[in-house]
């Protein structure tokens, strides 16, 4: 049996409690009310809400069905991060539904704004339809928040995993996302962008459509359980809040911790190859359906890098930076179970498997090509890891199995 609903629908039903509001119609019967208005009315340029203060944290104060400048109509949050909130609106003059990014109107986040359009101008006017970046549409500074419209995308691989408690993507959709994730990482690199921020969080499907496919029973014949999968497999990329331009300074902290290279934890410095250890990490999360390195902390961090890849290379420990010397015993080993700060630190180490091992257990076929590609993603080593050209070049991709 297959069945296709669509993600955001099944959301709605779940929380679709209360009456629906006035509001709360679809565009299509929203344009065909319009249509039915007296010419005078429809005239009418619908009014702007209120001023109101933005809240303790910078963030736009909103009502659903209020307006975002008479062209936009808020029709319900999408998502929210650290530069501020998603919001699903109706474009009335292109007549389809957007994602508004409304930045908190805080200085350093409006700065960060605008360098972000910039970057996504930049990416949009280079591309030739194949990127697999989200496309930005428009940008606009409302009430000291600076709006960025986008394309309206799906749910994250991330939100995707969740839903389906974790179970893990079939090794060919692996393959498809992995592709096109590494085609957009390519497609950046050669404009000289690094996007420092690769997570499954930042990786959308394009469509909400799935497929809902029975699967097992466990204790009883009524105990059938569901796995879904995307209808579609094209996704694209966001979030270039913290994209880097290669001749900046690259000395600072960088990426969210589970998907941080060892470069960046040993503040060697980093480039281009920090993001292809992202998309290792996330390959291995795709299959698994769990994050790889689970972690908070740097010691426990390496320790599981070891323990999955084998000994960090000796010349790397030696150039770590200051600070890093605790991590290390007469500057060459691992501290390591002696620095651990825990037994559930030590345990939660000696879990993980090798990577090929790791490999063995979630995937059926093309077991060998994806572990081959992997070890190449995730060289201790950035000057000895693929870069995505040659990434896109791997037997994995070329040869399916
Ligand atoms: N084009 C889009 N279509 C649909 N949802 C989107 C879109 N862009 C962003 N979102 C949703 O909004 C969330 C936040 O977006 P984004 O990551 O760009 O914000 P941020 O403030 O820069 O986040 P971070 O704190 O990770 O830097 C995303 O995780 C996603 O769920």
């Amino acid at each position: 049996m297959v069945v296709t609903v669509e993600l955001g629908d099944m959301e709605k039903q779940r929380t679709r409690k209360r009456p629906r509001l006035a509001w709360d119609v679809a565009p299509a019967e929203a344009e065909a009310s319009q249509l039915r208005m007296p010419a005078s009315e429809s005239l009418v340029r619908p009014a702007s809400p209120p001023r109101r203060d933005d809240d303790r944290e910078g963030h736009y104060v909103y009502n659903l069905g209020e307006n975002l400048t008479p062209r936009y109509k808020i029709l319900g949050k999408m998502g929210e991060g650290t530069f501020g909130r998603v919001l699903e609106c109706w474009d009335r003059q292109t007549r389809e539904h957007v994602a508004i990014k409304v930045v908190r109107s805080i200085c350093k986040y409006r700065e960060a704004a605008k360098i972000e359009i910039d970057i996504l101008q930049h990416l949009c006017s280079n591309d030739i339809g194949s990127s697999c970046c989200v496309q930005i549409r428009n940008w606009f500074d409302y009430r000291n928040h600076i709006c960025i419209v986008f394309e309206k995308l799906g749910p994250s691989l991330f939100d995707f995993l969740r839903r389906n408690k974790y179970s893990p993507f079939p090794v060919d959709l692996v393959r498809e996302f992995g592709r096109q994730l590494l085609e957009s990482v390519a497609y950046m690199h050669d404009l000289r962008l690094i996007h420092t921020d690769l997570k499954p969080e930042n990786i959308l499907l394009v469509s909400s459509e799935y497929i809902k496919l029975p699967g097992y029973k466990r204790n009883s014949p009524e105990d059938m359980h569901f796995r879904c999968l995307p209808k579609s497999s094209a996704i694209k990329l966001i979030d270039f809040g913290s994209t880097a331009f290669d001749n900046q300074d690259h000395s600072s902290i960088v990426s969210t911790r589970h998907y941080r290279a060892p470069e960046v934890i040993l503040g060697l410095g980093w480039s281009y190859p920090c993001d292809l250890w992202s998309v290792g990490c996330i390959l291995v999360e795709l299959c698994s359906g769990e994050a790889l390195f689970q972690t908070h902390e740097n010691l426990e961090h390496l320790a599981m890098m070891e323990r999955v890849l084998g000994p960090l290379p000796v010349h790397m420990v030696q150039r770590a930076c200051r600070g890093t010397e605790k991590y290390f015993r007469r500057g060459a080993r691992l501290n390591w179970p002696e620095g651990a700060v825990s037994r559930e630190s030590i345990r939660a180490v000696k879990k993980l498997d090798r990577l090929k091992n790791l490999v063995s257990q979630n995937v059926e076929s093309s077991r060998a090509s994806l572990t081959d590609l992997l070890y190449g993603l995730l060289k201790f080593d950035p000057s000895q890891r693929l870069t995505a050209r040659q990434a896109l070049n791997h037997p994995f991709f070329k040869n399916p199995t």
